[in-house]
């Protein structure tokens, strides 16, 4: 079953056109990685995924339902939840104070909400809240970080909670943008692990924009190709990798030196 179901999604910048009748499923519980060379339009797919580009034509469906007209915090309370290209922390908050700004999604405000919302079912969100904040940081190692400011803290762990603070927001489908740039090859190999855990112990369903092809080929049950705008094909990681159009792809951008790298980096290192 789908998750997610784009269908014939168009997406224009004055004369760019940036994505161009996209149509791609995610199933449920998988690692889903849409690749493409720079400028072919993942991230721009990814903010009409999370409400924040609204495309002029196609429908982007979650668990059946066209979220037309959703916005991007009741998106997210719908779990659909998101990290970004660049860190998107509170900097000089604690680790824990950014995660707990993940759970906000979930709680009710303005003044309707608080009246109906006091007293038993209060405490419970809050219990559930604290449990879910305490298995996040088990789960992401950082408890001996969970004091200090974030700003503090090396890169890699910096990236990590990020990602806490997503799984904070108790997503469905988590979307990660790029979560290995600029990472060394140990904190890379602790952000697949982890993604990996997530999908199989929480059950979440990952999508995931990613230029590192190793970790995209290890890690990924299905991938989406994008190019100009387009999706040029989707599929398991040997059938994409093989693909002559998705070499070809490549090859616009790059010699056939760096093509080799991208598409299999560990076999080139050994
Ligand atoms: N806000 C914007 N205004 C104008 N043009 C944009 C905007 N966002 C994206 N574009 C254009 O849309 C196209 C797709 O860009 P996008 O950032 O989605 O590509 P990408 O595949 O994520 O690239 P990269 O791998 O470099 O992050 C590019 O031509 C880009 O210049």
């Amino acid at each position: 079953m789908s998750i997610l179901e784009i269908s014939d999604l168009s997406l224009s910048f004055g004369g760019v056109k940036a994505l161009q009748e996209v149509s791609f499923r995610v199933p449920e519980n998988t690692v889903t990685t849409i690749i493409g060379p720079n400028g072919a339009g993942k991230t721009s797919l990814f903010n009409c995924i999370s409400g924040f580009y609204k495309p002029q034509q196609g429908t982007i469906r979650y668990q059946g339902k066209d979220l037309a007209g959703t916005r991007p915090p009741a998106r997210a309370a719908l779990g659909l939840a998101r990290t970004f290209q660049n860190i998107a922390l509170f900097r000089g908050m604690t680790v824990l104070d950014n995660i707990k700004l993940g759970a906000h999604v979930h709680m009710k405000s303005g003044l309707l909400g608080s009246l109906m919302y006091f007293g038993a079912a209060r405490r419970e969100e809050l219990a559930i809240r604290e449990e879910v904040e305490r298995r996040i940081i088990d789960f992401l190692e950082i408890d001996h970080i969970r004091r200090q400011p974030v700003a503090s803290l090396s890169y890699g762990l910096q990236k990590r909670v990020e990602l806490a603070r997503a799984l904070a927001m108790r997503p469905k489908v988590l979307m990660l943008d790029e979560p290995v740039a600029g990472m060394n090859r140990e904190e890379k190999e602790d952000m697949a692990r982890f993604i990996l855990d997530i999908r199989e112990e929480w059950g979440v369903t990952v999508l995931m924009v990613e230029h590192d092809m190793g970790m995209v080929m290890d890690i990924s049950d299905h991938i989406a190709v994008l190019n100009f705008g387009q999706v040029i094909t989707e599929g398991l990681p040997a059938e994409v990798q093989k693909n002559p159009e998705v070499i070809r792809a490549y090859l616009g951008n790059s010699d056939i030196d760096s093509l080799r790298k991208k598409l299999n980096p560990d076999r080139e290192a050994a």
